[in-house]
C-alpha cells in the first residue's frame, strides 16, 4: 500500500492549475463514440483510472480507442458490429462505468459479464438491474445479492416510463442508454434533477432527447452520428483547490477551464452561503457544456445547512471535501439527506468523521449525513483514504491546517480521478510540498 506524509504548516498559496478534464464527461464520450458509428474524437479527456477503465472495455468489445495525451480518437463500426469479449469486462473502481455499461449492453447484440473492484464489488447495482429488467433486459447475478459480478446477455427492449427512487444520474443514464435501444419513447423522471451530461452529449451525437425540468423522454431506435468532443476541467476536482485556497493562511488560486454545468455548481452555492470568496471569470460554451476560471481567496468563513434535496445531487461528491471546510468555519454546519454517500468507494459518512474527528475535529456522524462543529484546529495524524480517491484527496488538504504532518495510507486511489493531484498541490503551494513516500 502506498503512503504519503504531507508537510505543509504554515504554508501560503498562490498560482494557476488547469483543471484535469471531467470524469463523468469522458466516460460519456468514449460511451456514445462507442455506440455512433464513425470516427468520434475527444479533447482534454481525463485519463484517471475510471475513464481508461471505461476506454479498455469499450477496446475489448471491438471499438479502436486511442488515447495520446488528452486527446481521444474512437473509430466505431456501430454497435450493431460489437462483439462478445473474451472475458470479463472490468470496472475496476468505477460505478459510473458499471452501471452505465449494463444500461448500454442490456440492447446490444453481445454477452458480457461486468466486473469491478474489491470496492465496486459492494455497491448497489439493483438500482439499475431492476429498470432494466422491467425494459426486457437479461441480467443474471450468480450471488444471491444484486452486486458485481453480473452477466448481461443483450436482447431486445421495450421503452419504460420510470421514476428512480434515488436521485442518481447513474441510474438516469443507464436507462437513457437502453432506452436508445428500445422500441417507443423512454422517459425517466427524477425526483431532484441530477447531472445531465449524457442527456447533452446526446444531442451533440445528433440524438433527439426532450429534457424538461425533472422529465427526461428519449425516443429508441436513433442513430447517432460520430462527433468532437471538448471536456471541460472537472468541478469535483477543483473543489479540492477552492477548499485549499480558501482555508490556507493566505492567498489566492486560479482554476482555469472548470465546467459550470450546473446540476455540478452546489459547491459554489454552498462556499458563498459560507462566506467565501470565489470569482468566476472567462465563461465560455463549449459543445454543449459551459465553463469558466475560478479565482478563489482566502476567506473567513461561517457554517452552514446543506439538506435541500434538490441541492444534494449538484455536490454529493464534494461533501467530503465542503466537511473538511466546515471544520474551519465558525459555528455549526449540517448535512443531511445525503445517505448516498454511505453507498460511493466506501461510506464517506463514516469515513470523513472518523478519520477527520482523529485529527481533532469535532463531527457527528448522522444517518444521512453529519454535523460538523467549527472551528477546529487540527493536529498532525494519520488518514486512512480506505482505497477512496475523494477521501485521500481530502486527508491531503487537511495538511495546510494541520499543525504538523498528515500521513495519508492509501494514496495510489488518488489517479482514479485527479492522477496530476500532488503536482498541482506543489505547484500551489508553491514548492514548499514535502512528501514522504513509503510502500508497503
Ligand atoms: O453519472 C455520473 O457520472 C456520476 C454520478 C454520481 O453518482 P450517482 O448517480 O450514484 O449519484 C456521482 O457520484 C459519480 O461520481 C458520477
Ligand atoms: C462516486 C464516484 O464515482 P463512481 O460512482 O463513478 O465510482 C466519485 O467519483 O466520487
Amino acid at each position: 500500500m502506498e503512503t504519503k506524509t504531507i508537510h505543509l504548516q504554515n504554508v501560503t498559496v498562490d498560482g494557476e492549475i488547469v483543471i484535469p478534464g471531467d470524469k463523468s464527461i469522458s466516460h460519456r464520450a468514449i460511451m456514445l463514440g462507442s455506440i455512433a458509428s464513425g470516427k468520434t474524437t475527444a479533447e482534454n479527456f481525463l485519463t484517471g483510472e475510471d475513464c481508461l477503465k471505461t476506454a479498455q472495455i469499450f477496446r475489448e468489445l471491438g471499438v479502436q480507442v486511442d488515447i495520446t495525451g488528452t486527446d481521444v480518437v474512437i473509430e466505431s463500426a456501430g454497435m450493431q458490429k460489437w462483439q462478445s469479449p473474451q472475458r470479463p469486462l472490468d470496472c475496476g473502481n468505477s460505478g459510473t462505468t458499471a452501471r452505465l455499461l449494463l444500461g448500454i449492453l442490456a440492447g446490444s447484440p453481445v454477452t458480457a459479464t461486468v466486473v469491478g473492484d474489491q470496492y465496486l464489488s459492494k455497491r448497489p447495482m439493483d438500482r439499475v438491474v431492476y429498470p432494466l429488467r422491467d425494459m426486457g433486459a437479461h441480467i443474471t447475478s450468480e450471488q444471491e445479492e444484486l452486486v458485481l459480478p453480473l452477466t448481461v446477455q443483450g436482447t431486445t427492449l421495450r421503452a419504460v416510463e420510470y421514476t428512480p427512487p434515488v436521485a442518481s444520474a447513474q441510474v438516469k443514464s443507464a436507462i437513457l442508454f437502453a432506452g436508445l435501444q428500445a422500441s417507443g419513447t423512454t422517459v425517466v423522471h427524477e425526483l431532484s434533477k441530477t447531472r445531465d451530461h449524457t442527456e447533452r452529449m446526446m444531442e451533440q451525437f445528433g440524438l433527439q432527447i426532450d429534457e424538461q425540468k425533472l422529465t427526461v423522454s428519449l425516443r429508441g431506435g436513433q442513430d447517432g452520428k460520430a462527433t468532437h468532443v471538448v471536456v471541460p476541467g472537472d468541478i469535483s476536482s477543483a473543489a479540492f483547490f477552492i477548499v485549499a485556497a480558501l482555508i490556507a493562511k493566505a492567498g489566492t488560486i486560479t482554476l482555469k477551464k472548470v465546467g459550470l454545468n450546473e446540476t455540478r455548481t452546489g459547491i459554489l452555492d454552498v462556499v458563498q452561503a459560507m462566506g467565501g470568496q470565489v470569482d468566476i471569470v472567462n465563461r465560455s460554451t463549449s459543445v454543449g457544456e459551459p465553463y469558466g476560471d475560478l479565482v478563489i481567496t482566502a476567506s473567513l468563513l461561517t457554517g452552514t445547512t446543506i439538506e435541500e434535496e434538490a441541492l444534494m445531487p449538484r455536490l454529493i461528491d464534494e461533501l467530503p471535501i465542503i466537511a473538511l471546510l466546515a471544520t474551519q468555519a465558525s459555528g455549526k454546519t449540517v448535512i443531511r439527506n445525503a445517505a448516498e454517500l454511505r453507498v460511493k468507494e466506501t461510506d464517506r459518512i463514516t469515513a470523513v468523521a472518523s478519520q477527520l474527528n482523529a485529527l481533532g475535529a469535532n463531527i457527528e456522524e448522522l444517518e444521512d449525513g453529519m454535523i460538523i462543529h467549527g472551528p477546529t484546529p487540527l493536529h498532525g495524524g494519520v488518514i486512512d483514504s480506505y482505497g477512496d480517491h475523494r477521501i485521500g484527496m481530502m486527508g491531503a488538504i487537511a495538511a495546510l491546517v494541520a499543525d504538523g504532518p498528515i500521513e495519508v495510507k492509501d494514496t495510489a486511489c488518488i489517479a482514479i480521478s485527479y492522477p496530476q493531484f500532488f503536482k498541482h498541490l506543489d505547484k500551489v503551494t508553491q514548492s514548499s510540498l514535502q512528501l514522504e513516500d513509503e510502500s508497503g
